[in-house]
């Protein structure tokens, strides 16, 4: 018994910083490619190619030479197909990587403006609802909007809601395409959203507006909001995702929530140690 916790004490002692600097990185590492792909796609596969990962060496140990073949190849094709097959799934994660602040910090509405930001996008919505008006509308958060901006008409204006709605009224010049939004501004109508989603999933009755607003979510952490000429439905898309049937109230606790989540997250380490230290001295 002595030699067995010998031979451990002696195991651990033999462990370099270096060793555990390695696990702790690479666990890390794993950890956030993980968060990056779950609730997606890609989540599943992934999931097969880490257990084919625990499954080979115990193929090698028994000697299971055509076990081992197979998952040998398919590890090599599984990753790149992998790659192929989910290239906007992979695309939306390294840009969510770009993302990731470390000592920047976002400019930031203050409780006064948040509020009085969403009212003026959730009464232009409701009124756009009421009256069968299609509109697409971007909220930009992180990353940037500007490739499709730069597709429409720059307005650069406070926000108001009588001006959001008006921009969509029937056979004006700019109410096609989407109206992006960039803090307390109209950034930009008539925009065009460059690809529409390939997410088999969705829908057939919904057309290219929802297609549009979806894949603009899956390409950005924008907040796209759309507005049914047809049904007059109001709906979000949100990380690839379409959330259908929203009313005023559900829109802003939806848009309040995901834009304090968004700051939460974005905010850089030293503001993060700040406000730790602030917590601490209160507590
Ligand atoms: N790629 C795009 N970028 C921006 N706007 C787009 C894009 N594609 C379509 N739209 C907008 O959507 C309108 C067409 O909507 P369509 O009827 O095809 O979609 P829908 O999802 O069925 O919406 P609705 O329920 O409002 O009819 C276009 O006139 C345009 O304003």
């Amino acid at each position: 018994m002595d030699g067995l916790y010998e031979a451990f004490l002696n195991a651990l002692r033999s462990i370099s910083v270096s060793q555990i600097l390695d696990v702790v990185v690479v666990s890390f590492l794993f950890f956030k490619i993980y968060n990056l792909i779950k609730e997606t796609r890609a989540e599943q596969l992934l999931k097969g190619i880490i257990l084919i990962f625990f499954i080979i060496p115990i193929s090698e140990f028994f000697n299971l030479t055509m076990l081992h073949w197979i998952l040998n190849n398919t590890i090599t094709i599984g990753l790149l197909s992998f790659v192929i097959i989910f290239q906007p799934e992979v695309r939306r994660a390294l840009e969510k990587i770009g993302r990731t602040s470390i000592f920047d910090k976002n400019v930031q509405l203050d409780k006064e403006e948040k509020n009085k930001l969403i009212s003026n996008i959730t009464d232009a919505v409701d009124n756009l609802s009421l009256s069968r008006t299609g509109a697409l509308i971007m909220v930009e958060q992180k990353t940037g909007l500007g490739e499709i901006i730069n597709t429409g008409t720059r307005l650069d204006a406070l926000i108001s809601s009588s001006l959001l709605e008006n921009i969509f009224v029937v056979n004006t010049p700019l109410h096609d395409g989407a109206c992006i939004i960039r803090d307390k501004r109209i950034i930009a109508a008539g925009c065009f959203v460059p690809s529409l989603t390939t997410n088999g999933s969705i829908g057939q009755h919904l057309g290219t507006r929802h297609r549009a607003a979806i894949s603009a979510s899956e390409n950005s952490d924008a907040i796209v909001i759309v507005v049914s000429e047809e049904t007059g439905i109001i709906s979000l898309a949100i990380n690839g995702k379409l959330l259908r049937n929203y009313n005023k109230e559900k829109l802003r606790n939806v848009l309040l929530a995901f834009m304090e989540k968004n700051e939460r997250d974005n905010i850089g380490v030293g503001e993060k140690v700040k406000q730790w230290i602030k917590k601490r001295k209160n507590s």
